[in-house]
């Protein structure tokens, strides 16, 4: 199996070939495999899910959630769960739902408590709603490389490992085996995670997941995964965050595999029966995804960790009734809590020093509360008039941790490998443009020549006549019959080019820009752009019908944005360059 590394600290190095994965053949792998699995996504995987009833992800189809995650504040929903036996003989409902499913009031002892929660979820609410609010928003977070966490908090026996994992779930034999409406929180949301990896364009990331399994036991971390790894130990730093020490990583590719990873942990997971519930989780368990996404285009490294987290419940000794080994444990519980309730305390109050480090497990949520995550907080709570205490204390809890503020950030590094490679493919790029460049000016050298020879050959009556012809004044001092006539050599070079190549080679050609410097050129350029003329080479004259006393508008238009930088000194004579174009194409 694979150690522990922190996420951020995952060098290149650790990244292992890349190989595509089938999952459906993944779904065969036992855990605990050394090599890491790079996760493809497929395209096929799309359009399995454009299908709405394939049996592959089926469940998955229609969902949406109605809850907008704040990224900042901790998100806190409540979940009352049924009376049992016991609560329906001896105490009365106590608790009032409002319509808008967001406040609710408590009685106890003839006062009403009320408050105010993200989503309040009453007894009869499935395991799919709950899903919907607590967890579905956080998946594209997560996919985009946020820290997220899910914590169930509240009191023993309210509904914790039910909510967020389902019922069996205290047991290894019967891990994962519930009906599909009663799964919980965590493999849904596993589910989601698995589904949105395999059905992302294929090409464009490539995903990893690694699962951890981890428990807080009387004051100490220990590994699920190996239960010879005693007393685990959490290191912080600016650069790799917070990790734990040695605890096992499983590399992932399915909701399956995951699922015999918290079989296989569950087993280790410290449970007993208490007054309050005949399967009390008595150690904090946390599963801790970790995902890795290689986007390859950009040759950007993203991790997120996401925390699956099942408090033990907070309870009154006098009523749990534990004695001996399970005291020391319940004392120990509460002692976690409490140490909970100050970091929520402190900083809902924005003071200055936050106890993190006065237990494991708030040393552990550290990001979770006021740090590098967004969180989802459920409060699992009864709403019978027995636990009414209980239930105040956990929503009050709540309400504390409704003023926390996170402060999340997409975790991501460039890979060196990748900035290389990219420098590579821009510089052959860039030598591919330079000989596209050279070549197109070693054609304007040798078309000038041929111009020249040409204009050399015509006799002065040719001349004259073309001269008749665009109506221009020859000057009669000049030697060259492109001055005679008002053109430059440049401009006629100019009209032979298709418009798009033009631009391109003033883009980046400095030479050919600065020969470039006559405004009427430009000019040209903007009018055969307006008339949408790009697509010709040659443009026969007689559909050269520009208006030219529309020109200047044009030009005002078009100016600042293509001249300034370019065109820095004015041309001697405007008219010249438009009347050789003009010129050649009566020529031809
Ligand atoms: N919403 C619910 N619907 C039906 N049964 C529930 C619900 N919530 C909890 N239960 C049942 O209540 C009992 C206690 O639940 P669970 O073990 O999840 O509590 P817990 O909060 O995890 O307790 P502990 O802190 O002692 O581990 C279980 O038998 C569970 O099946």
């Amino acid at each position: 199996m694979e150690e522990e590394k922190s996420l951020s600290s995952l060098s290149d190095s650790d990244e292992v070939e890349e190989s595509q994965i089938d999952p459906e053949e993944a779904k065969d792998k036992v855990i605990g495999e050394p090599e890491v699995p790079t996760l493809q996504p497929r395209k096929r995987y799309s359009s399995f899910i454009s299908q709405p009833n394939h049996p592959e992800v089926p469940e998955l189809v229609h969902q949406k959630s109605d809850i907008k995650m704040s990224k900042k504040g901790v998100n806190v929903f409540v979940r009352f769960r049924p009376d049992n036996a016991t609560e329906q003989k001896l105490g009365v409902q106590c608790v009032d739902y409002h319509p808008d499913q967001k406040k609710v009031s408590v009685s106890c002892d003839g006062i009403s408590h009320g408050f105010n929660f993200r989503r309040i979820f009453p007894p009869e609410s499935s395991q799919e709603q709950i899903f919907l609010s607590c967890a579905l928003p956080l998946v594209e977070s997560i996919l985009e490389g946020y820290n997220c966490a899910i914590l169930a908090y509240g009191q023993t026996g309210a509904g914790k490992t039910y909510s967020l994992l389902g019922p069996g779930y205290d047991h290894p034999e019967r891990v994962g085996k519930c009906d599909q409406e009663l799964r919980g929180v965590a493999p849904r949301l596993l589910q989601s995670i698995f589904h949105q990896i395999y059905s992302t364009v294929s090409g464009e990331a490539v995903y990893k997941v690694y699962t951890s399994y981890i428990q807080i036991y009387n004051e100490k971390i220990f590994d699920l995964l190996n239960p010879a790894k005693e007393k685990l130990k959490v290191y912080q730093d600016t650069d790799k965050g917070l990790w734990i020490t040695d605890a096992t990583k499983v590399p992932s590719k399915n909701v399956k595999e995951v699922n015999q990873i918290l079989e296989l942990g569950t087993k280790y997971r410290v449970t007993a029966a208490t007054n309050s519930n005949a399967e009390s989780s008595r150690s904090h368990a946390l599963l801790i995804l970790t995902i890795t996404k290689h986007l390859i285009n950009t040759g950007t490294y993203r991790a997120s960790q996401v925390y699956m987290v099942d408090l033990c419940g907070s309870e009154r000794i006098s009523k749990t009734g534990v004695v001996e080994e399970r005291l020391k444990e319940a004392q120990n519980i509460n002692k976690s809590l409490l140490s909970l309730g100050n970091v929520i305390n402190a900083l809902a109050e924005k003071r200055k020093h936050i106890p993190y480090r006065d237990s494991k497990m708030t040393r552990l949520l550290q990001n979770s509360f006021g740090g590098n995550s967004l969180t989802s907080l459920l409060l699992c709570c009864s709403s019978n008039s027995t636990n009414a205490l209980e239930t105040i204390s956990t929503l009050r809890f709540g309400d504390r941790a409704n003023m926390v503020h996170n402060r999340p950030v997409i975790n991501q590094r460039e890979s060196a490998d990748d900035l290389r490679r990219l420098l590579t493919e821009s510089n052959v790029k860039l030598i591919n443009q330079q000989k596209v460049i050279r070549y197109q000016n070693e054609r304007i050298i040798e078309m000038e020549t041929i111009i020249r020879e040409l204009f050399s050959m015509m006799g002065s009556s040719q001349v004259k006549a073309v001269q008749r012809k665009i109506q221009i004044p020859l000057a009669p001092m000049s030697r060259n019959p492109f001055d005679k006539l008002g053109v430059n050599t440049f401009v006629c070079i100019f009209s032979f080019l298709h418009p798009a190549d033009v631009l391109s080679m003033v883009g980046v050609c400095k030479s050919f820009r600065q020969r470039l410097k006559c405004e009427n050129l430009w000019r040209y350029f903007l009018i055969e752009l307006k008339q949408g003329r790009m697509g010709f080479k040659f443009i026969p004259v007689e559909t050269w019908d520009i208006n030219f006393d529309k020109v200047e508008s044009y030009w005002e238009i078009f100016k600042d944005k293509f001249i300034k930088s370019l065109a820095k000194g004015m041309p001697e004579d405007p008219e010249s360059a438009s009347r050789g174009i003009h010129l050649f194409h009566n020529m031809r």
